[in-house]
């Protein structure tokens, strides 16, 4: 079982960037910059991933990205994680970053985003790990800011897929960004939200209505409102699932508890991604094995759930009909045949 997770060929939707830092890398960047941190050692700041929610996970999230400043740093983290995807077999990935934590800190969105494509694109040409960058508003800040950032990314148009909004979920709806969201779709940016992690089903239901998302990511409070789930199945909207950030972040008090089987069951278009690798105990591997091993998934159910992320993804169509080949060619090397 182990080598069908290891071997399954993987696409991952939902993964910050920052949210891969390593207390090594943390350390390791800190002597680099010229920065004392707060922590004795990585071991000491390891030890402080112990989160009780959204926010205590936010808090430490923001500090540890601290240590990123140049242009070099954001290439090596971007590295570091491609290398990581690399071993886990992952061919695809989509991934977020938060600019206005590095731009208040009076870093330049330049510097971030020139170093994350530039790993990125040696992924590409060394590996064929292909890619797509999601520019991601902090929904704790304002609309104002929002559409500022917006503009500064002006530039960088070409590099830049989609647009996401992430951090603190409750008291910020999706409708406090409905405008922003507009200015993004007019300039043809893909548009994405986190959705139903801590926040209600309405959360889910208003950034596809307000926002016009196509994705939702997490959406896992769907499993509450039964309308709700049998839409998102009708209209194949993708949500892309965190197992493993639902147990460390306490959405859920145990794997065996976790809905993402009842969704895939419900034929929800549910997908399998790490969140935030560094601080939740796993990447894209581990959190395969967690619904294995925690949820009781069979490998048909994992079949599915890679073949779903290949629909959810942003390659072309023939790129995709690669990747849904080989994920069928897998299945039935280990016996498991899937309908065409
Ligand atoms: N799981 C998550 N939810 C909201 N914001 C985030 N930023 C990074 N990870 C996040
Ligand atoms: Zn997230």
């Amino acid at each position: 079982m182990t080598s069908f997770i290891s071997e399954l060929p993987k696409v991952e939707l939902h993964l910050h960037i920052e949210g891969t830092l390593e207390p090594e890398m943390v350390f390791a960047l800190a002597q680099r910059n010229g920065i004392t941190l707060d922590y004795a050692d990585e071991s000491a700041l390891r030890a402080a991933y112990q989160f009780s929610d959204l926010q205590s996970f936010l808090d430490l999230y923001y500090q540890g990205m601290q240590v990123l400043q140049t242009e070099q740093d954001f290439f090596d983290l971007t590295w570091a994680y491609l290398e990581r995807s690399h071993a886990d077999n992952v061919r695809h990935v989509e991934v977020f970053f938060d600019p206005q934590a590095h731009t208040e800190r009076g870093v330049p969105l330049a510097a971030v985003i020139g170093g994350i494509v530039r790993a990125l694109e040696q992924a590409r040409r060394q590996w064929s790990l292909t890619s797509r960058l999601i520019l991601s508003f902090l929904r704790h800040l304002s609309q104002a800011a929002a559409f500022d950032t917006l503009r500064q990314a002006e530039p960088f148009r070409q590099q830049l897929s989609g647009i996401g909004l992430d951090s603190a979920e409750q008291g910020n709806p999706p409708t406090k960004f409905a405008q922003v969201y507009a200015a993004a779709q007019a300039q043809g940016y893909r548009l994405v939200a986190h959705a139903g992690e801590e926040g209600p089903a309405s959360y889910i239901r208003d950034a596809l209505d307000i926002l016009k998302v196509e994705r939702i990511d997490h959406g896992v409070a769907a499993i509450d409102d039964a309308p709700l789930m049998a839409r998102l199945a009708q209209e194949r909207i993708p949500l892309t699932v965190c197992p493993l950030s639902n147990l460390k972040l306490q959405v859920i008090n145990d794997m065996s508890e976790h809905p993402m089987l009842a969704l895939l069951h419900a034929g929800l278009c549910v997908t399998v991604n790490s969140d935030d690798p560094a601080y939740f105990g796993g990447y894209m591997n581990a959190n395969y094995r967690a619904l294995q091993q925690g949820l009781g998934a069979s490998e048909r159910d994992l079949l599915q759930l890679a073949l779903n992320s290949v629909e959810a993804c942003w390659l072309s169509p023939e790129e995709k009909a690669v990747l849904t080949r080989e994920i069928k060619a897998h299945g039935e090397k280990f016996g498991v045949a899937m309908a065409n």
